[in-house]
């Protein structure tokens, strides 16, 4: 795929030579007359160029100001410098400020193309150390999806043969909670793309109009609102994974395009004329019935036969309770490290509660609470009092939630968690409008997307 390289040059007849002979070597070079333009490109439009050959001198200032500007917001990216004059103290801070090379101008073609080619591996291999840094904190092996049941296991022993396949769809299906995300984190982390970048992308959380530009990017003015040129998600998982989230909630339209790209290999820019071919493995994730979903007519049967021909499905925490033996552990080891208490020992009668429960939050349900009940211990017992399990209890904290006509007042003491306070609230707005989605959102104004995301995930009652 072409990667950007901007020139910024005033003197538009050179600039546009050295666009033009960059272009024949397959840059998608972009030029900028003077320094505010080029700052625009680099800080609102987010045109991330992998090289940029820049004058030194220009209209409106020091070129090396520019640079010192990127490095303090850690831009990265080569720059190579064009200098007539180019004097000693001016290398200097070039070089201390990280310039890769020099070209005198008029500068021969060929040696232009050698520095430039430089340039250009020199920075790939930042990129993928900084990608590694930052996946290096979360790095993780299939035995980090935690549970002794048969169907934990039955998991990892999955997740192991699918980090050594070449998948290009992968669909996993389960509850909200049950831990499709941290799956999908697992198969890349361990897989052969491991290097590549990992891109999450919550299919619910966007509102149908900007989806499009997040997955597919765009080019400037591409359409009202479309500052600049951005890369889409899609593109800033080539070769590595992109990870859908909540699938289901992709329009139909959307669906068709993104089926074209798995199967072409290839995605165009929204407003854009070229294809860029990519190279990436796609994991989606669900917790709706999908197959149910298809039959409706709401999902596309071509996009799931692709996506299915891998499928993992997660089993719900109330149909692996022997699982919570393992995960609790774990996890209040977790938040005492995190928040330097020392919670040892955990009562009887809180095991057996646990046990009793069903857990429709699944994992993540019992990971808030571990995080609320460590942090609110007092000693080194795990403390019942704080354990709020399901609705027979939540009346002992509903006396904490206060209510009337047109208000609502959630304590600020800690004992709800924010996933507790927006699930309170929005159970008190559908309540109050007759659990209608789309009156509900109005209210609330937010879509009916995000408003059906978080129904699921709190499994809240609707009138559809
Ligand atoms: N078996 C497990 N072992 C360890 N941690 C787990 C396990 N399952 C889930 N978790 C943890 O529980 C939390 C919720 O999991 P995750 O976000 O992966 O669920 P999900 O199925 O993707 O949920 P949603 O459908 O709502 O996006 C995460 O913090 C995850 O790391």
């Amino acid at each position: 795929m072409s990667e950007t390289l901007l020139v910024i040059e005033d003197e538009r007849l050179l600039g546009a030579e050295l666009c033009a002979e960059l272009a024949s070597s397959g840059w998608d070079a972009v030029q900028a007359f003077d320094l505010a333009e080029a700052e625009r490109f680099l800080f609102e439009r987010n045109l991330e160029p992998l090289v940029v050959l820049s004058d030194m001198n220009l209209p409106d200032g020091n070129a090396l100001d520019l640079l010192e500007k990127v490095r303090k917001r850690g831009i990265g990216g080569e720059w190579i410098f064009l200098t007539a004059y180019g004097g000693i103290p001016e290398s200097v801070r070039a070089l201390k400020l990280g310039a890769f090379d020099f070209l005198e101008k008029p500068c021969e073609l060929e040696r232009l193309q050698i520095v430039v080619a430089g340039a250009a591996r020199s920075a790939q291999a930042q990129r993928r150390l900084s990608d590694e840094e930052r996946q290096r904190g979360n790095r993780y092996g299939p035995e980090a999806f935690i549970g002794r049941s048969q169907a934990a296991a039955d998991a990892r022993d999955m997740l192991d043969r699918l980090s050594k396949v070449p998948f290009s769809g992968l669909l996993i299906t389960g509850e909200t909670g049950t831990g499709k995300g941290l799956m999908a984190r697992i198969i890349h982390n361990v897989g052969p793309r491991a290097s590549g970048p990992l891109i999450e992308v919550n299919c619910a959380a966007l509102p149908r109009e900007l989806m499009e530009a997040e997955l597919f990017g765009h080019e400037a003015g591409a359409f009202t609102g479309a500052k600049g040129r951005r890369r889409g998600l899609i593109e800033q998982a080539n070769g590595g994974t992109l990870f859908l989230d909540e699938l289901g909630e992709l329009e139909l339209d959307l669906q068709a395009k993104l089926l074209k790209a798995i199967e072409d290999h290839r995605i165009r820019r929204v407003g854009g004329e070229r294809e860029l071919e990519i190279d990436l493995q796609i994991i989606a994730a669900t917790n709706q019935e999908l197959q149910k979903r298809v039959a409706d007519g709401a999902f596309r049967a071509d996009l799931y036969h692709r996506l299915a021909v891998f499928r993992l499905e997660v089993p719900a925490l109330r149909d692996r309770k022997e699982d919570l033996e393992d995960l609790l552990p774990v996890f209040i080891k977790e938040f005492n490290a995190r928040s330097g208490q020392r919670v040892e020992t955990v009562p009887p009668s809180v095991w057996s509660r646990l046990a009793a429960y069903d857990w429709p939050g699944n994992v993540r349900e019992l990971r808030n609470l571990v995080e609320r009940c460590v942090l609110l211990a007092d000693g080194p017992v795990f403390p019942e009092r704080w354990l709020y399990l399901g609705e027979s209890e939540s009346e002992g904290r509903s006396g904490a939630v206060v209510q009337d006509e047109d208000r609502l007042c959630l304590p600020l003491d800690g004992t709800l968690s924010l996933d507790d306070m927006e699930c309170a609230i929005l159970a008190e707005v559908l309540r109050r409008n007759a659990e209608n989605v789309s009156q509900t959102s109005r209210v609330l104004g937010t879509t009916r997307e995000k408003l059906r995301y978080r129904v699921q995930k709190y499994g809240l009652k609707t009138s559809d």
